[in-house]
């Protein structure tokens, strides 16, 4: 029994008097006395009331306060172990008690009295009515009170009420102080790019000093007018060749070799800096298997890069195909693989392809195999993060890795690489490798995290560790915005054209229709040799029309924005944005249609007085080196009004005949 027996310690009181009376009897002696004591208080407080003004609502709240404070003080000056049995006191006998640590409440008391004391030093010719307030405030906060706070005339009818203060804790917080604004800390790997010159011109790298580079590939690169290498290309080449030196199937050291973004410029040369190390690593193979991989966004483009690789490819034994969309998917099929006797061999080494037209092959294509891919290289990155073509991806790393499953030890087993152990190593198996390139590659490390990326590396003309994403601007770009109307935007680009002699232009709308009501103004107008550019024209009639802008039979292309990305266009001196581009990405494509490989190129946005200002701010928030406001003269259009009103009536009428057709 003894076992479970408590003793309970009463204090000295109790203790002394446990002889004579009950514990029950003394308890209630106790709370008797208090409550006397309380009701003695409440009287003397009720005086005092009534002989001051007549506001006895408020008195009686401030009355209440005063008690609590006064039993609180009485409380807090009591010593520490009278308060702890006075505690246990009240607990013995139900009744609420205050859970404030001691410890708590004698810190508050000495912070009060040393915050008053630092006031008092502050301001030591405050009046005692402002001592008062502070007190009072100070007490609402500390007691909970959601009233509405007492005047000044309440506050200063109890100045007692000073004193009581220094008996609350108040809690810390509620200064104002000035948040400081949250910094970016990107990884490593982007914080801390490999730098890539944005000038081309003045940072050339001649074709001889370039180690790794087979005599073949130097001679086709002179042939194509190329004498020295461009700055990315100079960082990029090396690297990769570095990646592939033990061989294909190991990288550097014998670890998997690291994969590879590049940001650089517009028309600084990207294309080269992996067409030549990717044909100069497969060069040797000697079974044909698809080991690189080219995805691209649209169809325009992974024809431009087919077309450059299978240049610098020709006289190899590699074989390069372009899976795009642009032939049937038959004769597509035909060109990437050949059955013979039940056995499907590829027919291609390299692969350039749409995302789309990809997962088609995989999918449908029997034989078609990614087993053997070593270079996945993802151009205009950004665009194909962005758009969430991701479907592409897991596609393209089932493919990859499917031969792992359940395939046991091979030399060319396959699986989706974890965590690098021993185990993990050995026997070694081919790595892939991707490239990643854009103007615009994106910094936000969450989106490039959707790649899957093996301890990129990056190569960029732009460092931005801490300030907002900044991008790359081709150096011999100039810009310029101009302040215009709607209505005045068809004459200025007529005057551009008929007075200026700026062309061939290249120029963007924010929609086909748009391009379309462009295209046909103009051409009634008269005077330019005018074309469009949108989905409204088929791919082929859409690569006629790149050709002729090439070949200076068209002076002004109006087109969307799918001539927007990567197309490269020799000769185009001007880029006219008709419409201001939403997005600085948008803006920074655009325009570097003009100004590429190291040459000197203009580009003017029509603004309208509303987006003056959001536009400014986004170009140069992005990085451009230097926008100027051009303004063209009221005076300078005159000429061409009264020609361009009779237009306007005649476009009416071609359009509603094109309306009428189409319903046909
Ligand atoms: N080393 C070089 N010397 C001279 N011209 C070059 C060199 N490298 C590339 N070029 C030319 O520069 C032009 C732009 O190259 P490319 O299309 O690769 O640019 P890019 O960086 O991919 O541009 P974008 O970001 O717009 O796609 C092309 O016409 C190409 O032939």
């Amino acid at each position: 029994m003894a076992l479970f027996m408590i003793n309970r310690y009463l204090g000295e009181e109790e203790e002394s008097k446990s002889n004579g009376e009950s514990r029950s009897k003394a308890l209630l002696n106790k709370l008797q006395e208090r409550a006397k004591a309380r009701e003695q208080l409440s009287r003397a407080t009720k005086k005092e009331s009534d002989v001051q003004d007549s506001k006895t609502s408020e008195r009686s709240r401030v009355g209440k306060t005063k008690r609590n404070l006064e039993q609180q003080e009485k409380e807090i000056k009591q010593p520490k172990k009278k308060r702890k049995e006075s505690v246990r006191e009240q607990d013995d006998g139900d009744i609420d008690v205050d859970d404030t640590p001691v410890e708590q409440a004698d810190l508050g008391t000495s912070e009060q009295s040393a915050k008053k004391k630092k006031k008092k030093d502050k301001k030591g010719s405050a009046t005692q009515e402002e001592k008062q307030h502070t007190g009072y405030c100070l007490l609402e906060e500390s007691t909970g009170a959601v009233d509405e706070p007492e005047s000044q005339t309440s506050v200063d009818a109890q100045p007692e009420r000073s004193n009581t203060s220094s008996s609350f804790l108040v809690l810390g917080g509620f200064e104002n102080t000035t948040v400081p604004k949250v910094q970016r800390v990107l990884p490593k790997w982007l914080a801390e790019p490999d730098m890539i010159q944005r000038d081309v011109k003045s940072n050339l790298i001649p074709l001889g000093d370039m180690q790794g580079i087979c005599p073949l590939l130097r001679k086709k690169l002179e042939t194509n007018g190329i004498q020295n290498f461009f700055p990315v290309q100079a960082e990029v080449i090396p690297a990769v060749l570095e990646s592939v030196k033990s061989g294909l199937l190991i990288g550097q050291g014998g670890y998997r070799p690291r994969d590879i973004c590049v940001s650089a410029p517009t028309g600084s040369g990207k294309t080269l800096a992996f067409v030549i190390p990717v044909v100069q690593a497969l060069m040797t193979r000697v079974v044909c298997e698809v080991r690189a991989l080219v995805v691209l966004p649209t169809k325009e483009l992974a024809q431009q890069v087919y077309k450059v690789f299978y240049q610098y490819a020709e006289g190899t034994q590699l074989k390069v195909v372009l899976a795009a969309g642009k032939k049937p998917f038959a004769v597509e099929q035909a060109t990437l693989l050949e059955v013979r006797g039940g056995v499907s061999r590829s027919l291609a080494d390299i692969v350039v392809a749409t995302p789309g037209r990809l997962v088609d092959h995989i999918n449908k294509t029997q034989g078609f195999s990614l087993q053997h891919l070593r270079f996945l290289i993802i151009d205009e990155a950004d665009r194909m993060i962005d758009s969430m073509q991701q479907a592409w991806l897991n596609q393209v790393t089932k493919a990859v890795y499917k031969s792992g499953c359940g395939s046991g030890v091979s030399l060319f087993r396959r699986v989706e690489p974890g965590p690098i152990t021993v185990a993990s190593l050995s026997p070694p198996q081919m790595p892939l490798q991707k490239l990643l390139f854009s103007a615009t590659l994106t910094q936000n490390p969450e989106k490039l995290q959707q790649l899957g990326l093996h301890q990129p590396r990056l190569f960029s003309s732009t460092h931005s560790s801490t300030s907002e994403e900044k991008f790359n601007f081709p150096q011999g770009l100039t810009e310029y915005y101009v302040c215009c109307t709607l209505s005045k935007k068809p004459l200025l680009i007529l005057h551009f054209l008929l007075r200026l002699k700026f062309y061939p232009v290249l120029c963007f709308t924010n929609s086909r229709e748009a391009a379309h009501r462009l295209f046909l103004l103009v051409k009634l107008y008269g005077g330019v040799e005018v074309a469009e550019f949108s989905s409204r024209l088929s791919p082929s009639e859409r690569q006629k029309t790149l050709k002729n802008l090439e070949k200076g039979k068209i002076q002004l292309l109006i087109s969307t924005d799918a001539a927007a990305r990567g197309i490269d266009i020799k000769g185009v001196k001007c880029v006219i944005n008709y419409d201001a581009p939403q997005y600085i990405r948008t803006y920074i494509h655009r325009v570097g249609r003009t100004a590429r490989a190291g040459k000197a190129g203009v580009a003017f946005t029509f603004v309208l007085g509303v987006q003056v200002e959001r536009f400014v701010k986004m170009v140069h928030d992005g990085g451009s080196p230097g926008l100027q406001k051009q303004t063209i003269k009221p005076e300078s259009l005159r000429g061409m009004e009264s020609r361009y009103e009779d237009v306007l009536v005649e476009l009416g009428r071609v359009i509603k005949e094109e309306t009428a057709q189409k319903r046909f």
